[in-house]
């Protein structure tokens, strides 16, 4: 089943068309690879899909239970329709707790109102704690648990990002868009990050969007690939299709 659907989106900044009729559908349970030379659109596309910029023409679908249509897309509405994202280049909350940036990704689902908070009630206790609970949990899983007290700006490059991740999956998407996540990490730990990514996306049940400039991770984890030149799709296929198709590596290759 689709749980994306993009029909002939375009945007453009003034003259510059940095998306022009892009069309695709991204099935539920893929990790899909959106690849491209610099200045090929990818973020804008991110953007697009999670609500910062509206399209200039066409539409977006995200196929849930409930539909949600392109024109009701909000940034801040996006992780409780079940869209999630991580920025490349990262945007946490740098002055808290590596553990409060996590819990805050919670917080777009606890189920109580501003009562039971404001008078202790037994809701918020129950909320909370499962929300520290599961919190402990997931930082277990991105192994950065004994850096949970820590404030989010001193853990190196490539522990901010795990904790990102972290941050977006708390708030339990169904949908989670990924820029640049292996940007800043050393081989090993992009070797990490692929498997955890490869193992989020069963033990969640995800669909998983990913740009990523580089390719041994798209090509050992992506079921499918998209590739933007110039704001169009240019192809689309298996890892194995898109490394011998000929307009792929005119792209990034400048000729044949
Ligand atoms: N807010 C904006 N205002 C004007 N132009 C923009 C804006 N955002 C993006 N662009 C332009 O749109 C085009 C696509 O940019 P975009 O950042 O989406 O590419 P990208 O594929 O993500 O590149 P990179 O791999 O370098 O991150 C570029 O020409 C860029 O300058």
């Amino acid at each position: 089943m689709d749980v994306l659907t993009v029909n002939n989106l375009c945007k453009s900044f003034g003259g510059v068309k940095a998306i022009s009729n892009i069309s695709m559908s991204i099935e539920e349970g893929e990790i899909v690879g959106v690849i491209g030379p610099n200045g090929a659109g990818k973020t804008t596309f991110f953007n697009l899909l999670t609500g910062i910029y509206s399209p200039s023409s066409g539409d977006i679908t995200y196929n849930f239970k409930k539909k949600i249509l392109s024109k009701d897309f909000k940034p801040f509405k996006m992780p409780k329709y079940g869209v999630s994202r991580t920025f490349q280049n990262i945007r946490l909350f740098k002055n808290m707790s590596v553990l409060d940036n996590i819990l805050i990704g919670y917080h777009c689902n606890l189920n109580y109102g501003i009562l039971p908070s404001l008078f202790r009630l037994p809701s918020f206790y129950r909320n909370e704690k499962e929300a520290y609970e599961k919190a402990v949990e997931l930082l277990k899983i991105f192994n950065i648990y004994d850096k949970k007290d820590e404030l989010a700006k001193n853990l190196p490059y490539g522990e901010q990002r795990k904790v990102e991740i972290a941050r977006a999956l708390a708030a339990k998407p169904k949908v989670l868009l990924l820029d640049e996540p292996a940007a800043g990490m050393n081989t090993n730990e992009t070797k990490e990050l692929t498997k955890l990514i490869n193992w989020i996306k069963d033990e969640f049940s995800l669909t998983i969007i990913l740009i990523e400039h580089d390719m041994s991770l798209v090509m050992e984890i992506c079921n499918k690939i998209f590739v933007f030149d110039y704001g169009t799709l240019i192809a689309d296929g298996t890892p194995q299709e898109i490394q011998t198709n000929p307009q792929v590596i005119k792209a990034y290759l400048g000729g044949e």
